[in-house]
Formats: structure tokens, sequence, C-alpha cells
């Protein structure tokens, strides 16, 4: 493995829900990470943000890492859940919320 693969890895490993983004949580450099930090900030999902501008390697490495070919990306207790698409759809359907409760993933007012 090469050592951008370790770093994702660990912090895929490490954190209950990580986002792979263009940007930050607090200032997002695009609007498809901006839609996916907005909505777990709704749900009130605690998470780390990863920014891939940061690091040429990290923006392919991730998406080798994935075998999925854009940014943003999310996970949650170490699995890919999708992009933006996906957590909208999922978001829209009320079934993020109830996915992030049923990993064990500590969500906002839904104890
Ligand atoms: N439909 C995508 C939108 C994300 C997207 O198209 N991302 C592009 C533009 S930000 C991307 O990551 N391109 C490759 C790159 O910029 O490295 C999703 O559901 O996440
Ligand atoms: S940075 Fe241009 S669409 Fe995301």
């Amino acid at each position: 493995m090469s050592g951008i693969n370790d770093y994702i890895d660990s912090e895929v490993k490490s954190n209950d829900v990580v986002l792979f983004m263009k940007g930050t949580p607090g200032f997002p450099q695009c609007g498809f990470s901006g839609q996916v930090v907005q909505i777990l900030d709704y749900i009130g999902a605690d998470y780390k943000g990863v920014n891939v501008l940061d690091s040429a390697e990290l923006r392919q490495g991730i998406k080798e890492y994935s075998n999925w070919p854009t940014i943003p990306q999310l996970y949650v207790k170490g699995e890919f859940v999708g992009g933006c698409d996906i957590v909208r759809e999922m978001f829209q359907a009320g079934e993020l919320q109830t996915f992030l409760v049923e990993k064990g993933v500590s969500v906002k007012g839904a104890a």
C-alpha cells in the first residue's frame, strides 16, 4: 500500500463519519461538497472533513481507494456511502438519519 492509501485508510477507519471534500466544512470550495456539508450539519452529524485540495495525490488517491470517480465522498464506519447525489437522495427519503443511527453514529435530535 502506498503512503496516501495508508493515510486515507486510517482516516476512514478512525473516524465514524468522514467526508472527503473540496474545501472545509466551514468553507466548502465546490457546490457538490457544500451540499453534503449542509445536509450533515442539518441532521447534526459529527463528522471530519478532509480537504482533497490540500494534495493532488490525495485527490487522486481517494478515487482509487473507493473506485469512485468524483468528490465529495462520504464514509461511515469505514464504509463508502456515496457522493453528493446519493447522500442527497438518502437525505430526501429520510434514510440518511436512519442509516447513521443504525450504524451507531450520534445524530442530534435522533437519540
Ligand atoms: N454527481 C456527483 C457530483 C460530484 C462531482 O461531479 N465532482 C466532480 C467536480 S467537483 C469531481 O470530483 N471531479 C473530479 C475532480 O475534481 O478531481 C456526486 O454525486 O457526487
Ligand atoms: S470544483 Fe467545479 S464542480 Fe466541483
